[in-house]
């Protein structure tokens, strides 16, 4: 959860990288290329089964580990997170930033956040940001990675992963201008990028174990597509990055941007992006979105979403992200997240012989034919788009021909309170019901020994708990209310 200090290791940024014998080197990127070769293999026609993914992401897993041990002794330069607090507050009068009511301090399991040291109204503007201050994807292009940032075809259509490499290459050059900032922050993360093949395995039967292997996969892919390329290209020699560019440094760097970037106007294109400096210090906390961006000016305001007491917790609100997607990209869970919703996969088979008819139905809804649908928390479990799928799957012929050609009545499929006759609407309950029992019981721990756990688990185990506990909350009240239908 960002909160990893790195207080006890004394500051080295005076330690130059360690230079890798010929040989260890040698056998460094044999691995290397091991790791390319296998995440970069053509897909087969066939999507892999679970349990072949599986077996790809440890045999990955097991290189990474490999090249892990290898590089074990190039470290990143380390600071002790709380003495940068005064440094990186100077620097932000040099740059200009705008910090008003509130400062740096600590918050648990949040890691480091904004207490407020007086009153602040709603609406009050409490940060601004010149633009110049921040690292985006126009300083990325200008840095002196620019060159391959322009040509490289990864880094020219990712913006996420130009932001890492840049933010990592500020990182280790010392005459950094940002590096008061860089280095305020967390030495390591809680993102799924950490975790070790058992922890993952903990989250067998959530939707995020599938996303995380696959994320997983790409950044070990990036890595080695980088490395290759740091000690291939000519001018890359002489750039501080080269020495410094490890597998745990690149996981760093992309778990940095991951969990702050934030995506800020540009003129003529839809927006880059950015980490904002003392913005991104931050919490998340419901309520409404509360920054914004002064074109005049050129730079990000942050105003008081809500009222705040002198000694309050600083927060702002990140996103209408469920929890899935908070804990994949930002490291965190949020009990009692109002946005909070459950993807069950659903598709209308090929093989089906009212596939057209049951496609063009959904089409003309907005829906697809497969898919992600969503259970979401509440009294009414079963999204509208899920339940328009689910009826419209479970139609005959003669359904789909009353329903088809109307637009405007075909909508009526996404309310509960509409007539699709018995038939289908005991089809939709009872098929619903099934799949979410399965869903429930696809889980290797029941939602009583999670909520058992949590209180003695820590770190990431507490994070995985949590998460657990709100997919199985979400999938008990959606079983409990089906099965209101199911039984009459
Ligand atoms: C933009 S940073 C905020 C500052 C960060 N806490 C730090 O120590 O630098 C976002 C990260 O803060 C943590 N975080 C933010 N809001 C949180 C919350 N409500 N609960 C737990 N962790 C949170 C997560 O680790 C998240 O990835």
């Amino acid at each position: 959860m960002g909160k990893k200090s790195n207080a006890k290791k004394t500051a080295n940024r005076n330690v130059g990288p360690v230079k890798l014998l010929p040989q260890t080197r040698g056998e460094l990127t044999a691995v290397v290329d091991e790791v390319f070769k296998r995440c970069t293999k053509v897909p087969p026609a066939v999507a892999p089964g679970a349990a072949q993914e599986w077996a790809e992401y440890l045999e990955i897993y097991a290189l990474i580990e490999k090249i892990r041990n290898i590089e074990k002794d190039i470290q990143l330069p380390s600071f002790p997170r709380k003495e940068q607090v005064a440094p990186f507050m100077s620097w932000l009068e040099e740059k200009k930033i705008m910090v008003k009511g509130v400062e740096i301090a600590e918050f648990e399991e949040q890691g480091f956040g904004l207490q407020a040291t007086e009153d602040l109204e709603q609406g009050q503007v409490v940060i601004s940001v010149p633009c110049e201050a921040m690292l985006t994807e126009e300083t990325a292009r200008k840095s002196y990675l620019g060159s391959l940032i322009e040509r490289d075809p990864i880094l020219q259509h990712m913006g996420n992963v130009s932001l890492a490499l840049h933010t990592l290459g500020e990182f280790v050059n010392p005459q950094s201008p940002w590096q008061p900032y860089l280095r305020i922050l967390p030495s390591s993360y809680s993102t799924t990028l950490y975790f070790t093949p058992q922890q993952l395995q903990m989250l067998k039967g959530s939707p995020i174990l599938e996303e995380a292997v696959k994320q997983f996969r790409n950044i070990a892919r990036q890595y080695s597509y980088f490395y290759r390329i740091l000690h291939s290209l000519p001018e890359a020699k002489s750039w501080p990055i080269k020495d410094y560019f490890t597998y745990n440094a690149y996981r760093w760097a992309v778990s940095t941007v991951m969990t702050r970037q934030n995506r800020i106007p540009c003129k003529g294109s839809s927006g880059q992006l950015a980490l904002i400096p003392a913005w991104d210090m931050a919490n998340h906390q419901q309520g409404i979105y509360s920054t914004d961006y002064d074109d005049e000016k050129n730079c990000s305001v942050c105003l008081a979403q809500r009222d705040f007491k002198a000694g309050d917790q600083f927060t702002i609100y990140y996103s209408q992200r469920p929890n899935t997607e908070l804990f994949l990209h930002n490291g965190f869970v949020y009990r009692d997240n109002k946005n909070d919703s459950l993807a069950i996969k659903l598709g209308v088979s090929k093989g089906d012989q009212l596939h057209d008819e049951k496609v063009a139905l959904l089409s003309s809804l907005g829906l697809p034919s497969a898919g992600s649908f969503m259970l979401i928390p509440g009294s009414h479990p079963i999204s509208p788009g899920l339940l328009a799928f689910t009826r419209i799957f479970c139609m005959d012929k003669a359904s789909l021909d009353k329903w088809k050609d109307d637009g405007e009545k075909a909508k009526g499929l996404l309310h509960e309170d509409c007539d699709v006759g018995t038939t289908v609407q005991d089809k939709t309950w009872s098929f619903l019901h099934t799949r979410v029992t399965l869903l429930a019981r696809a889980y290797p721990t029941t939602l009583e020994d999670d909520e058992t756990a949590l209180p003695t688990s820590s770190g990431l185990e507490a994070l995985i708990r949590s998460q657990l506990i709100c997919e199985k909350i979400i999938l008990r009240d959606s079983a409990s209310y089906l099965s209101t239908y199911v039984a009459k």
